[in-house]
């Protein structure tokens, strides 16, 4: 992603837009401004962004579709026709039902000279083309493109060189990232995209990263509308990492308690443990839930190991942040009804929320949390988030952003929806998308180390989204220095001493 800014300081959370929030913001600038403007204004970043990202291309494909985006391309195409490129338009689409707008376009980019091929793209080979632009949809994209959109689609994805998207790639819903054929086949895969207007929260969730390449936004001075969802950057994350003063002791951060680790997964509560230590948290106790599991971890012995008849008396005591379910099995429901109950912040993570997903009763323990101010914060995985929605990963996947917040409404709580483009919502106002992290965390074992990591920074009295949003992004962070020099899956026991 390309989302730098030029200031000293880091750059402020990016404001996100679905659908409904571009169009408003469309229509907002439209009624500001003469017709034409926004399409100019529009086009012309276009072509100056191909140069900038291709400066070399003497020759550039630019593939145009029915509507506005098909208009976009085409005064694009012919900034960069009178810029002295060879540039070569397909139109797919009857010109006769253009839009307004796009059939100004279309007028203006023949009346320069622009070569207009009106021909299917089926079969279409480029000619020694140093770039192409996928202006065929954008926002109006509701459905899998078939038939001559499908044909140049298909023709994008054989496209050899760079292939730079406007709005987004076509074939991709800029509201949630999923692409509309479900097997990914009829989707654009760009190497850039110029946002138009607003940044589309689709380009950073579910399949919008593998499809949209290096994001860039260009607002075309329309008029601010409130967001609908944030990217967290830098800047926003500064602004809640808590200070470690001179005069800080360790009784200041707050205690962690990790109950987790049934027999045969204890690692998973000693990576949560770790990296509960490494993030910050006071005092750290470990208590398995596997019976004798050890007594000491000799690598860390700063964890203080205490056995499960010691977990009530501390979870009266009531300070710590407690951090359950990483490898918790079965045996994790016994524990649940006094940590629900006791722990004044709490993250549930695995076999919790699996368990949490079977039975109601706990469920409602959960949502009366919330209701006595008692702050939760949830960290599934699709599958995890399913099971307590009672739908599919896939239903989860289709929108994930509503199915964060749907799940942090129901249950009042604070949802980390993991994957790539981590949604967090709370109950109420925008959402967060998360940009860092990869694949190499794709890894058993760097959820634990997340639930560990929220534990270990979340500070009494300290909002659960502000903590969340944090931890995400640190968690990221560290998975992304990694891979600037490592290929592969990121060991999460690396991970767990690094962030
Ligand atoms: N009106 C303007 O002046 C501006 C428009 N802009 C551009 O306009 C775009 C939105 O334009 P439109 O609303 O015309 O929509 P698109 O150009 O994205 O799509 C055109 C039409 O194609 C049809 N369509 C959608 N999916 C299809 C499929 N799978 N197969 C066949 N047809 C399909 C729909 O009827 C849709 O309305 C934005 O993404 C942006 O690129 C912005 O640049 C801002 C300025
Ligand atoms: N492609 C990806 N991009 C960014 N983050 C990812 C990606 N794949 C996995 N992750 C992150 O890795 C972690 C995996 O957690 P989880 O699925 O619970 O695994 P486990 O339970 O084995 O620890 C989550 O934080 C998730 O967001
Ligand atoms: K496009």
């Amino acid at each position: 992603m390309q989302l730098g800014t030029a200031a000293a300081s880091p750059p402020a959370p990016w404001p996100l837009h679905g659908a409904q929030g571009s169009r408003a913001s469309e229509q907002a600038a439209q009624a500001e401004l003469p017709p034409f403007t926004l399409m100019r204004r529009a086009g012309t970043a276009v072509a100056r962004l191909a140069l900038a990202v291709a400066p070399h291309a003497r020759r550039v494909w630019v593939a145009c579709g029915p509507g506005n985006n098909g208009g976009d391309g085409l005064v694009a195409a012919a900034w960069l026709h009178r810029a002295g490129r060879a540039v070569s338009v397909s139109l797919v689409g009857d010109p006769a039902r253009l839009p307004a707008d796009a059939a100004r376009a279309l007028e203006e980019a023949r009346a320069a000279g622009v070569p207009i091929q009106q021909t299917p793209v089926y079969g279409f080979e480029p000619r020694g083309e140093d770039l192409a632009i996928d202006a065929l949809l954008g926002l109006g994209s509701s459905r899998r493109p078939e038939g001559p959109l499908g044909d140049a689609v298909a023709a994008l994805r054989r496209w050899p060189g760079p292939v730079l998207a406007v709005d987004l790639p076509t074939g991709l819903d800029g509201e949630t990232g999923r692409v509309f054929d479900t097997e990914l086949r009829a989707c654009v895969r760009a190497d850039h995209t110029l946002s138009l207007l607003t940044l589309k929260p689709g380009l950073f969730t579910a399949q919008g990263r593998d499809h949209a390449g290096t994001v860039w936004w260009h607002d075309l001075g329309a008029p601010t509308v409130a967001p609908d969802a944030w990217l967290a950057s830098e800047g926003a994350v500064q602004a809640v990492r808590p200070a470690r003063l001179h005069a800080h002791h360790k009784g200041s951060f707050g205690d962690v308690i990790v109950v987790a680790g049934a027999p045969g997964m204890v690692g998973a509560a000693l990576l949560a443990a770790r990296a509960a230590v490494r993030a910050g948290g006071g005092r750290v106790y470990l208590v398995p839930l596997a019976e004798d599991a050890f007594a000491v971890d000799p690598t860390h012995p700063e964890l203080m190991v205490r056995p499960l008849g010691s977990l009530e008396p501390m979870l009266r005591a009531g300070t710590g942040t407690v951090v359950c379910g990483c490898g918790g099995g079965s045996e994790v429901a016994q524990i649940l009804p006094a940590v629900l109950h006791a722990a004044p912040r709490l993250v549930l993570d695995a076999d919790a929320l699996n368990t949490m997903a079977a039975d109601e009763a706990l469920r409602t323990l959960l949502s009366h949390r919330g209701a006595r101010g008692a702050a939760t914060i949830l960290t599934p995985h699709p599958l995890e988030a399913a099971r307590l929605l009672g739908s599919s990963s896939a239903d989860v996947q289709a929108n994930r952003v509503a199915a964060a917040r749907e799940l942090a409404g129901r249950l009042r709580v604070t949802v980390v929806l993991k994957g790539s483009g981590t949604v967090i919502a709370g109950p109420e106002g925008p959402s967060w998308i998360n940009p860092t992290g990869n694949a190499a965390l794709a890894t058993p074992g760097t959820g634990d180390v997340l639930a560990g990591w929220l534990g270990g920074t979340w500070r009494p009295g300290e909002a659960a989204l502000d903590a969340a949003v944090r931890a995400v992004w640190e968690h990221g962070a560290a998975a992304d220095r990694w891979a600037a020099t490592h290929r592969g899956p990121y060991p999460a026991s690396e991970l767990a001493e690094a962030i």
